[in-house]
């Protein structure tokens, strides 16, 4: 498995043959999509499982890493997340006005939370990238282009 360093605004890397999965309105996914801002192919959220497996079963901590603890574990790393924008007012994607420290403190976060969200499904045996695939497609079910167009109003206030 090849990591890479992708810091938070950068571009991917210049690397313009790497694997970029997107889903089309049917939820297949498609490759290669030219987007602006996109992620390295890897690791896949199975490597984070695995690599989160050894790190907790090499110090013998696989007995405090149930589900609920996990949980718990979550959301505190989302209150870290949560006070690294708080008071700061709205910020503009891309986050311009970070410095690089303060971005690489925001990644740190976001891993945490990723971390443990993937370990808090493992542990509860739900397969995240294939419940990610259905519960898009059941949002796009609740959320018809034709319906929602240019509206953030939530799917129990529109009138049929
Ligand atoms: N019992 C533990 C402790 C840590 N970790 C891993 C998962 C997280 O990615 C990270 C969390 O570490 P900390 O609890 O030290 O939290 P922070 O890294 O956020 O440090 P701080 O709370 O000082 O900001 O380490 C873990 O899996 N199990």
């Amino acid at each position: 498995m090849a990591l890479q360093q992708n810091g938070i605004g950068s571009k991917q890397n210049g690397d313009t043959s790497s694997h970029r999965p997107s889903t089309n309105g049917n939820g297949e996914i498609q490759h290669d999509r030219a987007e602006g801002f996109t992620f390295t192919s890897e690791p896949t959220l199975e490597d984070i499982r695995r690599m989160q497996t050894e790190f907790t079963e090499e110090r013998n901590w696989s007995q405090f890493h149930k589900p609920r603890n996990l949980l718990l574990a979550l959301v505190g790393e989302v209150g870290e997340l949560a006070e690294l924008f708080q008071w700061r007012g709205e910020v503009q994607e891309g986050l311009p006005d970070w410095t690089e420290p303060q971005r690489e403190h925001l990644a740190q976060e976001l891993s945490d939370v990723l971390i443990y969200l993937v370990e808090l499904a493992e542990k509860c045996h739900v397969d995240l990238p294939q419940a990610v695939l259905r519960k898009m497609a059941l949002n796009r079910l609740k959320y018809p282009t034709d319906k929602v167009h240019g509206s953030a109003k939530k799917y129990t206030e529109y009138k049929d």
